[in-house]
């Protein structure tokens, strides 16, 4: 595979993590110096089976070209646990609508009984919701969603290596219920008197992200406030990007890098297809002792009055969704709006 970036961001290959010595040695370096200079880069050679891939993207296209009834079945103002289908223009970032269809897949638990003393995020523990017409989702989905922890949990790893931490430093927070989040997403063509916002700018809440794109550009990744960068699609490779439970474990150390979608224009359609790695629901983040010159670095994870971060994992986590989905917000969680 070329190593050339079609963007600036840097690229990762996994494989050298298995490597000799001086391999792995100087592709942690390379992986601590992309997590602190941007939070975005390439992840090749990860193992995952390019077949694999093809056919998440195939039945997540299927789903997609299911009529629209069917989709409706399963939408997300069904599901207490934020779990399904969501038309372009529902979900909400930044106050604004983001125009791209999406189905939200998350671990498949059951839901725990709700007391009056049992704090609300537990709520989002539950089923998902699948789609009758289309039973070969749930099976591509599920075994994607297991290899795809695999490959994320040792990413992870990776990282507490490069910080110059045990390598199974996060594994507690990571735990026996992991809070794996799969996002199948449409995003339609616009045109060009249309809002061409995908997804608004934000920060991922969990540990990591992987990405899986087809070949459509649109994903940007923030740099400053006025200066954007194109993470463009790389065939074979996952983008990565760091969420903002790995910001508050190094004490700002890592940014949560924020980005955005611009819509494709009128005509086309992009797929992206993203695999969220979270923490257990029920964990307090705390920050991880750092070497003394990374911590010097470290400056407090940011304050953004807008998107304050909270170390109480399912706490984060909530306060993501409902902000994201006013109509499920609403229906099952009235106490938490306004
Ligand atoms: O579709 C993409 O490229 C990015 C999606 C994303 O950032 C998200 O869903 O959090
Ligand atoms: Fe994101």
């Amino acid at each position: 595979m070329s190593k050339l970036s079609p963007s600036e961001l840097p690229i990762i290959d996994f494989a050298l993590l298995s490597g000799t010595e001086p391999q792995r040695k100087e592709i942690l370096e390379k992986l601590g110096q992309a997590a602190r200079d941007i939070g975005f880069f390439y992840l090749i050679n990860h193992g995952i089976d390019r077949k694999l891939s093809d056919n998440v993207q195939r039945v997540a296209r299927a789903f997609f070209a299911l009529p629209q009834d069917e989709k409706l079945k399963v939408k997300m103002a069904n599901s207490p646990h934020f779990r399904g289908y969501n038309l372009a223009g529902v979900e909400i970032t930044r106050s604004k609508p983001d125009f791209r269809e999406q189905f939200d897949i998350g671990a498949e638990r059951e839901a725990l009984p709700v007391t009056a003393d049992s704090p609300t995020w537990q709520r989002m523990q539950g089923p998902n919701q699948w789609p009758d017409a289309l039973p070969e989702l749930q099976i591509v989905i599920t075994h994607w969603q297991q290899k795809m922890t695999q490959v994320a949990l040792e990413l992870l790893r990776a990282f507490a290596e490069a910080l110059h931490l045990p390598r199974h430093a996060f594994d507690n927070l990571y735990g026996d219920y992991p809070n794996e989040h799969i996002k199948l997403i449409r995003y339609p063509g616009r045109a060009d008197s249309e809002s061409r916002q995908g997804v608004g700018a934000h920060k991922d809440s969990g540990f990591l992200t992987l990405l899986l794109q087809d070949d459509r550009p649109g994903l940007k990744v923030e740099v400053t406030p006025d200066n954007w960068i194109a993470a463009s699609p790389l065939p074979g490779s996952f983008v990565v990007n760091i969420g903002e439970l790995l910001e508050l474990a190094t004490n700002g150390y890592l940014r949560a890098t924020v980005h955005r979608v611009v819509s494709p224009q009128a005509a086309n359609e992009r797929l992206s297809i993203a695999f969220f790695l979270g923490a257990q629901l029920d964990m307090v983040v705390p920050v991880y002792p750092l070497p003394e010159a990374l911590a010097q670095l470290a400056q407090g994870p940011t304050s953004d009055p807008l998107n304050p971060l909270l170390r109480d994992v399912g706490w984060n986590y909530l306060k993501g969704r409902l902000r994201s989905h006013p109509e499920v917000a609403q229906r099952f969680y009235p106490e938490h709006t306004n």
